[in-house]
This record gives C-alpha cells, structure tokens and sequence, in this order.
C-alpha cells in the first residue's frame, strides 16, 4: 500500500485536542451561566441580542425565564447544537476580551502551528479549525491563548462549525469542508480530533485522521486504538 501523502492542511477540531475539556466544562460553561441572567435581563430587546435570541425556537424564546430554563437544560447535557453554540460565543466575547478567560492551549500546540504555516515546502501546511463551537467563538478562543503570542489567528486559514460544514460525526461536512478548498485533495488533509466518530467520519470522506489522547480525555477502547492511530501529543507528527 502506498504511503500516505504528507498533508498540506491540518484540520484541528478544540476540546479534548488542543485544550483541555476541563477548559470548556468547568471554565467556559460555568462563566456562561454566570453571565446569561444578567444578559437577559439588561439586553433582551437589544438588537445585538435579538439574533441569538430569535435564533431559538420560539416556544424557549417566549421569555427570558424559558430562555434560560433551556439554555441551562442544554448545557448541563453539553447538547451541541447551533443555536446554543452562537448564544454562547455571544456570552464569552466580554470574558475573553476583559482578560477573565484565556485558553490554555496544550504546550505542543501553538509551536506546531506555527511550524506547520512556516513549513519550508512551497507554502506551508495549511492549518484549520473544525469545531461544535460556533466560528465566533473558535476564533474569540485562538485571539486569546496562553501562547505568545495570544494570538495565532493569523496562523489559521479557515474555521468550520456546524453551521457552515455541518454535524461532525457526518462524513458529509468532511466533503463539504474539503470541498471549499477543492484544490488540495481529501488525501492530503489530516484531521485530529478526540472524538473516534468524527476520525471515523473524516477518513470515510477521504481525510487521513488520528485520534488524539490528552489527559482528561474519555479512555479509548481497545478496539479504537486498533483502527487508528493515537497520538499524545502534536510534536509526534
Ligand atoms: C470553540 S468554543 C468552545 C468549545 C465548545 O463549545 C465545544 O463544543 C467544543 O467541541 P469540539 O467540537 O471542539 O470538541
Ligand atoms: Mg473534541
């Protein structure tokens, strides 16, 4: 079997494999439902809060006491779906902005992206994002990291959620994401997530991916680490 080819862009999904999940649920999660009452109460009929408002169904919509009854349900079921992902992007931004949240990135990470964009063969190797978190906030999250410096969104090419790719454990989003940069063929992107389902989906499309380990990740199963390839940490690559 021929070798795989080195990947010309790196598709790199954010919790559990370039920051902790501790991070987004004991962190992130927590300051969201610090600042959704006041939210509520103060920028309710605001209309740079209308969107993420209307965006809900209506029947959770109807008041800011059924607004925060199902965000709060659905968050404490970490349920992915977009609208909670926008609403909570939303709630982050003054956090991340004020310097009260700061993403610590695994210590391999912000070297091997820039690594990756300085790769000394013709142009580099693209890296880009694929997370549940909406785009607002993958990018409120690489402004403002640990690293230094804080911020490495001039080293990120493109950002995917699933508004714009769709579900990740779908093979589908993985043509669509690879479909927009239609250049570079599927077998030359590599996609490293936690999650075996989204590997599972990425490499149905096409993608080389592997699973990463990090501490406080869920165990694999031994049946996992047959079918792919785990890695620990980014500087193995
Ligand atoms: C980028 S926002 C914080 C992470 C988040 O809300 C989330 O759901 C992360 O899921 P992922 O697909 O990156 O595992
Ligand atoms: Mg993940």
């Amino acid at each position: 079997m021929a070798a795989p080819k080195r990947p010309r862009v790196v598709l790199l999904d954010i919790e559990g494999t370039v920051c902790p999940i501790s991070f987004v649920k004991d962190v992130l999660f927590p300051y969201a439902l610090q600042a959704l009452p006041e939210t509520l109460k103060t920028q309710w009929d605001s209309p740079a809060f209308a969107p993420y408002r209307n965006a809900f169904p209506p029947e959770h919509a109807a008041s800011p006491a059924a607004l925060e009854e199902h965000v709060r349900d659905l968050m404490s079921r970490d349920v992915k779906i977009s609208y909670l992902k926008s609403l909570q992007g939303y709630l982050w931004e003054s956090g991340y902005k004020n310097g009260e949240l700061k993403a610590p990135l695994f210590p391999d990470v912000a070297p091997k992206i820039a690594s990756w964009r300085n790769a000394d063969d013709g142009g580099g190797v693209q890296v880009m994002i694929y997370s549940s978190g909406s785009v607002a906030a993958q990018k409120l999250l690489f402004r403002h990291t640990n690293g230094e410096p804080a911020d490495l969104t001039p080293d990120i090419a493109d950002f995917f959620d699933t508004v714009n790719a769709g579900p990740k454990t779908e093979t589908s989003s993985y043509q669509k994401i690879a479909s927009k940069h239609a250049t570079i063929p599927a077998s030359e992107w590599l996609f490293l997530s936690d999650n075996v389902l989204e590997v599972e989906a990425a490499k149905k499309a096409g993608m080389q991916s592997f699973v990463v380990e990090r501490p406080g990740n869920a165990p694999l199963s031994e049946g996992a680490r047959r079918e792919h390839r785990v890695i620990k940490s980014f500087d193995e690559l």
